[in-house]
């Protein structure tokens, strides 16, 4: 199923920061109608050309799609004046973290459909992850489908799992980009091209892992040939589950503070 821009409107934006940013261009970009968005932030920045920018929610008929893209923080500030606009014709969906369906649907009573969606900021080259949850809409599927991979969760307790891992994701890979880069340097090289080794390295084992049809433990046997240099340093991973435990620990602490956000913003 492909998303109709021409039918599916008012489609509103409510906050279009970085992810909702992210979302918005790779919709332009994959060809939807920039004058069939309509966005609300209180900056009045317009994200991008043609795309009508508000401060304040428009006049008019009842929005057919709303995305929020606000912070859980600022939920209490928006949601009475959004939720009086809101109609049965209305699917909201959410990309808050830590703002949990039962909320959502607690502010927004007359929402004809409420979805919790996760993203992550590659979302804008189209090679992202949206993960769902909440009410099943097709249209939602379609909508989030040029972004990337798009998973239905079943259970929304996992979301804040699985918000850790791909909505959080990102920003734990960068910093695995930074590190290898600045051990590279600490051990000699220049830092610039350390980086630049170091990012472009990611890369293109990122890509080659999606595109292999074969696992990454089977990917990383075969990069360490045998008798040679790589095993050592795998070695160094693998002692002890090292990495698998700074791994295991990180999305705990992740997800952890998705639970507390939860129970802050109920
Ligand atoms: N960043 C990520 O990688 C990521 C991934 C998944 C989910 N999320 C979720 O995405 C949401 C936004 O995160 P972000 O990183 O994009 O934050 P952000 O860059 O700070 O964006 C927040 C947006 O909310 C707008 N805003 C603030 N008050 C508003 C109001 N009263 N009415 C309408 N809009 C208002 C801001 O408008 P102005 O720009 O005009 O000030 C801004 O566009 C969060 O709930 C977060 O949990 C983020
Ligand atoms: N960014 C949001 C946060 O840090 C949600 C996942 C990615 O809360």
């Amino acid at each position: 199923m492909v998303f109709d821009w021409a039918s599916e409107r008012p489609f509103w934006m409510i906050g279009c920061g970085n992810m909702a940013g992210a979302m918005l261009t790779r919709w332009l970009a994959a060809g939807a109608p920039a004058n069939g968005i309509t966005v609300i932030r209180p900056s009045g920045v317009a994200p991008a050309a043609g795309v009508q920018t508000l401060t304040a929610l428009p006049e008019g008929p009842v929005p057919r799609l709303v995305l929020l893209g606000i912070k859980p923080q600022q939920l209490d500030a928006v949601a009475p004046a959004l939720a009086a606009r809101i109609g049965p014709e209305t699917v909201l969906v959410s990309i808050l973290a830590g703002t949990g369906c039962a909320s959502l649907r607690a502010r927004f009573p007359a929402a004809g459909a409420i979805v919790r969606a996760m993203p992550n900021t590659p979302v804008a080259l189209g090679r992202g992850v949206v993960a769902l949850t909440g009410d099943r809409v097709d249209a939602v599927t379609a909508l989030m489908r040029p972004l990337g991979l798009v998973e239905w969760i079943d259970d929304e307790e996992d979301f804040h799992l699985v918000a850790a891992l791909a909505g959080s994701g990102p920003a734990f890979v960068f910093r695995m980009i930074d590190a290898l880069a600045a051990g590279a340097a600490d051990l000699g090289l220049a830092p610039d091209q350390a980086a630049r080794l170091a990012l472009h390295m990611v890369e293109g084992a990122g890509a080659l892992a999606a595109g292999a049809g074969e696992s990454p433990a089977r990917l990383a046997d075969r990069v360490a040939s045998p008798g040679g240099m790589t095993r050592k340093g795998l070695d160094v991973l693998d002692a002890d589950q090292a990495l698998a435990r700074l791994m295991r620990a990180t999305l705990d602490a992740t997800a952890a503070r998705g639970r507390e956000m939860a129970a802050a913003f109920r």
